[in-house]
């Protein structure tokens, strides 16, 4: 027997999502069997952004006025927390590293509306992280998708479909970071692409998130330990839920422009007669009753398996409402299934890299509802 030419390569995924709480870095060996990639988790870290960096970061993002200058200054500062977080993984193993493939940070998101092209803004410069790590790095991935008119989100479904697709079950890959997004997987979905759907299905982590800060003074309910306390309003979330975001069928995207601070402060004002506990159960029972409704709305079967990635699957009580509300599939976090729930996202930037380096597409037009497959990413060597 002849044995497949087998490419291995040692790279860095980078990632900071819509909490912005710190870059994900995961060091990973991508092993490519003629087309057929798996990967091998050495180190996942998320490394904390600096306090008035991440603050700087937010106000940007809820749309605070900043001269260009500054916002090219953010964006060389992003980078230089990007390679710094590189350069420490790295010391995890005794090889150096390939390839890094570096989300950036999203700052800006607006998805295409008609016959108008979206836009969408990730800082943290590829060339300046390539230049401060003397590796080759892949940075703005999102981009080209935009310009054959896609969302440019999600992206991570392309990785779902090589990593986590089953032969013969029904599957949905669902994350729950700041914003949530779900990848429907038929069964051996990575011979279908076409048949692979995806799109965001609602607030995340992020309205829980800053309820939790503004009525609780901390940073994020804790496995639900708040939430579990208090009894969700279901008339306010069946009223939320009418909102023109779940309504809309895919392609759709979504960021914290629409999930705001703006957007919290309407919604507490429709909670004044719940107690704080009943607030944060609302919001929780909100996030999962967005997922399972988007399922139900809008996947052609209902999956026989849920694998949950992103923060949110460490949140025991919204796991145990999703489950609930999922019946009878399984909803499992994806490191049951043998991938970093926490690491997922820098995970796939990684593969997204190695996609662009091998000049294979990297979007998936049935998820982003492009016009065409395109290479995703520019390459700084
Ligand atoms: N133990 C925990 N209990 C409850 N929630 C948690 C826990 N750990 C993390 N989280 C939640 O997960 C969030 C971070 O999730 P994650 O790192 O997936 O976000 P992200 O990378 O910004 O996401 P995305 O890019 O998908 O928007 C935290 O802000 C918090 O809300
Ligand atoms: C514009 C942008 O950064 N979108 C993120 C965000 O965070 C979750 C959701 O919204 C998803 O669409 C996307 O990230 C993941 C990594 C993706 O592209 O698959």
């Amino acid at each position: 027997m002849i044995n497949a030419p087998t490419d291995k390569i040692l790279a860095i995924g980078l990632m900071s999502g819509t909490s912005v709480d710190g870059i994900d870095a995961a060091l990973v060996e991508i092993c490519d069997r003629q087309g057929i990639l798996s990967t091998n988790l050495i180190a996942g870290h998320t490394y904390e952004y600096e306090a008035d960096l991440r603050k700087e970061i937010l106000a940007v993002c809820a749309g605070e006025p900043r001269s260009l200058q500054q916002i090219c200054e953010l964006d060389d500062r992003i980078a230089e927390s990007f390679a710094k977080a590189a350069l420490a993984i790295t010391e995890k193993s005794d090889r150096q590293p390939n390839l890094i493939g570096s989300h950036g940070q999203t700052v800006f998101h607006r998805p295409p509306a008609g016959q108008k092209m979206g836009y969408t803004v990730q800082l943290g410069r590829g060339a300046v992280i390539a230049e401060l790590t003397g590796i080759k790095t892949v940075s703005d991935f999102r981009v080209a998708d935009i310009e054959v008119g896609g969302q440019g989100a999600p992206l991570v479904p392309m990785v779902d479909a090589l990593l986590l697709s089953h032969p013969t079950k029904y599957r949905a890959c669902q994350n729950i970071g700041g914003i949530s997004n779900v990848t429907y997987l038929p069964p051996n979905a990575g011979a279908i692409p076409e048949q692979i759907f995806g799109f965001d299905n609602g607030a995340g982590n992020v309205l829980m998130d800053m309820a939790t800060q503004k009525l609780f003074g901390q940073p994020f309910d804790r496995d639900g330990a708040i939430a579990r306390q208090g009894k969700a309003n279901l008339e306010l979330i069946n009223q939320w839920l009418e909102q023109e975001f779940f309504l809309i069928p895919p392609p759709k995207s979504t960021g914290r422009e629409l999930f705001s601070p703006d957007y919290l402060k309407a919604r507490l004002e429709e909670c004044q007669d719940l107690s704080n506990y009943d607030i944060l159960a609302t919001l929780t029972e909100f996030t999962a009753r967005a997922i399972s409704k988007s399922y139900r709305d809008f996947l052609p079967v209902l999956p026989e398996e849920v694998l949950v990635g992103g923060g949110g699957g460490r949140n025991g009580y919204l796991m145990e409402r999703l489950q609930d509300l999922l019946k009878p599939a399984i909803v499992k976090r994806t490191d049951d299934f043998g991938l970093s729930g926490d690491s997922k996202e820098a995970i796939a930037f990684a593969v997204l890299g190695y996609l662009r380096i091998k000049e294979r597409y990297g979007n998936l037009p049935s998820v982003t509802g492009a016009k065409r497959s395109v290479l995703l990413g520019r390459i700084f060597a």
